[in-house]
C-alpha cells in the first residue's frame, strides 16, 4: 500500500482527490492538510466521504510528511516548490496540481505567476504530467507538475495533427476554451457567484493567460521545434461557463498541402489507439461535456469543416482528467502501478 498525504484537502481539487484516492485500492491516506480546519473531521465537512474517509484535517506542519511515500499538492501556486526540497530529499514523490513545476522557463513563470521560483533545481528535474505525451518520463519522475485544465485539452486535441510535420499550419493555431466555475477553486471571486455566472457566457483572460505560455511550450515539445521558436503558436481564449463542471475545447488548424491529403479520423484513431482515457469519437460528433463528468475520460471528434482547415473538439472533466484524475493517473505511473488503477469511473450522467 502506498503512504498518501494531500496537502490543501478542502478545497475543489483536494475533495475530487480523496473521492477519487478513498476508492483505490493500493492507496492508504494517511494525511489530508487544511490551516483554517484543522482538527474538522473530512467527512464532517464532506459527508460525501462518510464512511470512506475517517481522517481529521491537520496543519501543513503536524501532517508529517516526509514519512509519505507521495504528497499531492492541491494549493495555490508557490506552496509545493517552498516544500518541495525537503520531501525529494527524504525520497517522497511529489505530484503538483499548481503550476510550480510546469513552465520550464524560471523567467516567464515569474513574469506570469508574479512570484520569484524558490527551486529552480528541482524545476529542472521535474517532468510534465501528461501521459499520453510524456510517459515513459513520468514513470522515472520524483517530481512532476500535473498540467493546467485547459492545456490538457488543447495539447490532446493539437497533438496528433502536430506529431507528423507538416501537415497544419502550425504558427497560427486557435483554442477557444470554456471551463465550467469549478475551475476557478473554492475561493470567493465574484465572477464565479451565481448571480455573475448563471445565465451568461463570457471570455476573460483575453489580454493574456497564464495558460497560453504553458500551451505554447508544449506543443512545440510534441511538434519537436525549440523552446520559443514561432514555429508553433496558439492563440489560447479561455471563456467560463455556466456549469459546475466541464472543459470544452474548439480547436482549428489551418491544413497544408500535404495535410489536406490525410485522413484525420484515421490519424487520430491511429494516434489513440492504445490510451485508455481517450476516446475518439465517430465522424460527425459533437462531444459534450457530460460525457465525461467526474471521469478520467477525454472525448475528442476531429472535423474538417473548409477542405483546408481541422477542427477538433475535445472534452474532459477540469477536475478529474483537468486535475486530481490526471494527478493519479501519474502517481499511478511513477509508482509503476496500473495506470488506470482506481480511474476507470463511468461518467455520471445526466
Ligand atoms: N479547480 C480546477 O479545475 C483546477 C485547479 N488546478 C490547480 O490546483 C490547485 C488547487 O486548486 P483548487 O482545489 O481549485 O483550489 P482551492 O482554492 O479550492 O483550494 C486550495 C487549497 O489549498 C489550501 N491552501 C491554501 N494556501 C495554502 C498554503 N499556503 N499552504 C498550504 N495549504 C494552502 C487551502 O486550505 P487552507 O487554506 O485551509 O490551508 C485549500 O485546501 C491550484 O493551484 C489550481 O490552480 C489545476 C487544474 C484544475
Ligand atoms: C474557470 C477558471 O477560472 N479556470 C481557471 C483555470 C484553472 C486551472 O487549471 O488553472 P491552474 O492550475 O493553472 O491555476 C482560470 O482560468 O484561472
Amino acid at each position: 500500500m502506498l503512504k498518501v498525504g494531500i496537502v490543501g484537502g478542502t478545497g475543489y481539487t483536494g475533495v475530487e482527490l480523496l473521492r477519487i484516492l478513498s476508492q483505490h485500492p493500493q492507496v492508504q491516506i494517511t494525511a489530508i492538510t487544511s490551516r483554517k480546519e484543522a482538527g474538522t473531521p473530512v467527512a464532517e465537512m464532506y459527508p460525501s466521504l462518510r464512511r470512506r474517509v475517517d481522517l481529521a484535517f491537520v496543519t501543513p506542519d503536524d501532517a508529517k510528511l516526509t514519512q509519505c511515500d507521495v504528497v499531492f499538492f492541491a494549493t495555490p501556486h508557490g506552496v509545493a516548490m517552498s516544500q518541495a526540497r525537503e520531501l525529494v530529499d527524504a525520497g517522497v514523490k511529489i505530484i503538483d496540481l499548481a503550476a510550480d513545476f510546469r513552465l520550464k522557463d524560471v523567467a516567464e513563470f515569474e513574469q506570469w505567476y508574479g512570484m520569484p521560483h524558490t527551486c529552480p533545481d528541482i524545476l529542472g528535474e521535474a517532468v510534465y504530467g501528461l501521459p499520453e505525451l510524456n510517459r515513459e518520463a513520468i514513470k522515472r519522475a520524483r517530481v512532476v507538475g500535473n498540467p493546467g485544465c485547459y492545456p490538457t485539452t488543447v495539447q490532446l486535441g493539437f497533438a496528433p495533427l502536430l506529431k507528423t510535420r507538416g501537415l497544419i499550419e502550425a504558427s497560427q493555431l486557435i483554442a477557444n476554451c470554456a471551463s465550467g466555475a469549478s475551475g476557478a477553486g473554492r475561493k470567493a471571486e465574484v465572477h464565479t457567484l451565481l448571480a455573475e455566472s448563471s445565465d451568461n457566457f463570457k471570455a476573460y483572460g483575453v489580454k493574456g493567460h497564464r495558460h497560453g505560455p504553458e500551451i505554447n511550450q508544449q506543443l512545440r515539445m510534441v511538434a519537436g521545434v525549440p523552446a520559443g521558436s514561432g514555429e508553433v503558436n496558439c492563440l489560447f481564449v479561455p471563456h467560463l461557463l455556466p456549469t459546475i463542471r466541464g472543459i470544452h475545447s474548439t480547436l482549428y488548424a489551418r491544413l497544408t498541402a500535404a495535410g489536406r491529403s490525410v485522413d484525420l479520423q484515421q490519424l487520430f484513431e491511429d494516434f489513440y489507439r492504445d490510451e485508455p482515457f481517450i476516446d475518439v469519437m465517430p465522424p460527425g460528433s459533437a462531444p459534450e461535456t457530460r460525457s465525461v463528468r467526474a471521469s478520467n475520460f477525454v472525448r475528442i471528434a476531429v472535423h474538417r469543416p473548409q477542405p483546408d482547415l481541422a477542427m477538433v473538439l475535445v472534452v474532459e472533466d477540469n477536475l478529474t482528467k483537468g486535475a486530481s484524475g490526471q494527478a493519479v493517473q501519474c502517481m499511478n505511473l511513477m509508482c509503476g502501478l496500473d495506470e488506470t488503477l482506481g480511474l476507470m469511473h463511468v461518467p455520471v450522467l445526466p
